[in-house]
C-alpha cells in the first residue's frame, strides 16, 4: 500500500519519525530502520539530526533513490532571504544532492510570513534541491492562502493525528485537494491512549499490540502514520501494522475515541508558533 499525491509523489504507508534521534547513535538506528524496511525518514531543521539523516541513508543497505529523505524548515526563517538559505543548510546538513521533500514545519500565523516561505520552497524544488515541496500543521485556511497566492498546492501536509484527534475535517480537506495527510506523534508519544479499554479490546481480538492497531487505523483512514521507535523489535511491529485487518466497525470505534480536548501537547497551529 502506498499514498500519492496530486503531483505523483508516492509515499510509503509507514513512516519513520525521527525527533530525539541525535548524532551517531541516531544514525545508526535510523540505519537499521531502512535496513528493516523503512522507505521514509521524518527528520527537521530543528530536530538538529539531518546530518545523522544523511549517514544513515549511507549506512544502510537500500539505494539513495529508494528513500524519502524529508525535512522542514523552521518559523525563524521563514522570510524569504533567510528561507532560501536555510533550505539550502538542510541539504548541506544531509550531505546528499537533494532532499526528497521539505514541508513548512508551523505556519505561525500571527508572524504572517509562511507564503514568503513558500515561495522559497517552490524556487528550491526548481533549482533541484528538494523534489517535493509540503508543509506541517496548516489549516485549510493557510493551505487556500498558498494556493491562491502562488498557484501551487502542497504535496503533503503533516499533522497531529491519532484515535485521540482524528482530525476528520482536516483530512477530509487535504483528500479533496490531492495532498498526502501524514500523521505526527501517531502513538500520542506513547501517553496514557495506549492502555485505553477500547484499543486494548480491539488489540487482543487480533492478537496484536495496540500500537499496531493505532497505526492500521492511520492507514485505513488514509493517513500515512510516522512512529518513532527506538526498539528494533517496536520498529518492525509498527511497519507490519497495516496488515491486522480492522473491520468497518472497529475504525469507526477507534474514531468514536476522539477527544475535544485530544491533542497530545495542546499544540492548536491556530494559535501555537514554533521558531
Ligand atoms: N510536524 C510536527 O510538528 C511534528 C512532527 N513529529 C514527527 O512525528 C514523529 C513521531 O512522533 P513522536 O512525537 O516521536 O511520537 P510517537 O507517537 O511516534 O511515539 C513515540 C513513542 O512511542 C513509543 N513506541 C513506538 N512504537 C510503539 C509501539 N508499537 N508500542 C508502544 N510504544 C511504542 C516509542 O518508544 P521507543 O522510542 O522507546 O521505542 C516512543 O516513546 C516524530 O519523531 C517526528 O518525526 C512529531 C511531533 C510534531
Ligand atoms: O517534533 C516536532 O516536529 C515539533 O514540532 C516539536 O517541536 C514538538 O512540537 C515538540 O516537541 C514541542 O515541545
Amino acid at each position: 500500500m502506498s499514498f500519492t499525491s496530486h503531483d505523483g509523489l508516492t509515499l510509503p504507508d509507514v513512516g519513520f519519525g525521527t525527533y530525539k534521534l541525535n548524532g551517531l547513535a541516531g544514525a545508526q538506528t535510523m540505519a537499521e530502520a531502512l535496513d528493516s524496511g523503512y522507505r521514509l525518514l521524518d527528520s527537521a531543521f530543528n530536530y538538529e539530526n539531518e546530518g545523522a539523516v544523511g549517514e544513515a541513508v549511507r549506512r544502510s543497505s537500500v539505494a539513495r533513490e529508494e528513500v524519502t529523505v524529508t525535512s522542514k524548515l523552521p518559523g525563524r526563517h521563514h522570510a524569504h532571504a533567510k528561507a532560501v538559505p536555510a533550505i539550502e543548510e538542510s541539504v548541506l546538513r544531509t550531505g546528499l544532492d537533494h532532499l526528497d521533500l521539505i514541508l513548512i514545519h508551523w505556519p505561525n500565523p500571527s508572524q504572517d510570513l509562511y507564503v514568503e516561505a513558500w515561495q522559497a520552497l517552490v524556487e528550491a524544488r526548481e533549482r533541484g534541491l528538494v523534489r517535493h515541496i509540503g508543509v506541517s500543521n496548516f489549516l485549510p485556511e493557510h493551505i487556500d492562502r498558498l494556493i491562491a497566492e502562488t498557484g501551487v498546492t502542497p504535496a503533503v501536509n503533516q499533522i497531529e493525528m491519532h484515535p485521540y484527534f482524528p482530525q476528520a475535517a482536516q483530512r477530509a480537506y487535504d483528500a479533496e485537494h490531492g495532498i498526502i495527510t501524514e500523521a505526527w506523534s501517531p502513538l500520542g508519544r506513547a501517553n496514557e491512549m495506549l492502555t485505553d479499554p477500547v484499543l486494548v479490546r480491539i488489540a487482543e481480538a487480533h492478537d496484536v499490540g495496540v500500537g499496531e492497531v493505532i497505526l492500521s487505523w492511520h492507514v485505513a483512514l488514509g493517513a500515512l502514520p510516522l512512529p518513532k521507535a527506538s526498539s528494533a523489535e517496536r520498529r518492525r511491529k509498527n511497519l507490519e501494522a497495516p496488515q491486522v485487518a480492522l473491520s468497518e466497525a472497529e475504525i469507526a470505534e477507534i474514531s468514536g475515541l476522539a477527544r475535544p480536548d485530544g491533542r497530545t501537547n495542546d499544540q492548536d497551529p491556530a494559535v501555537y508558533e514554533e521558531f
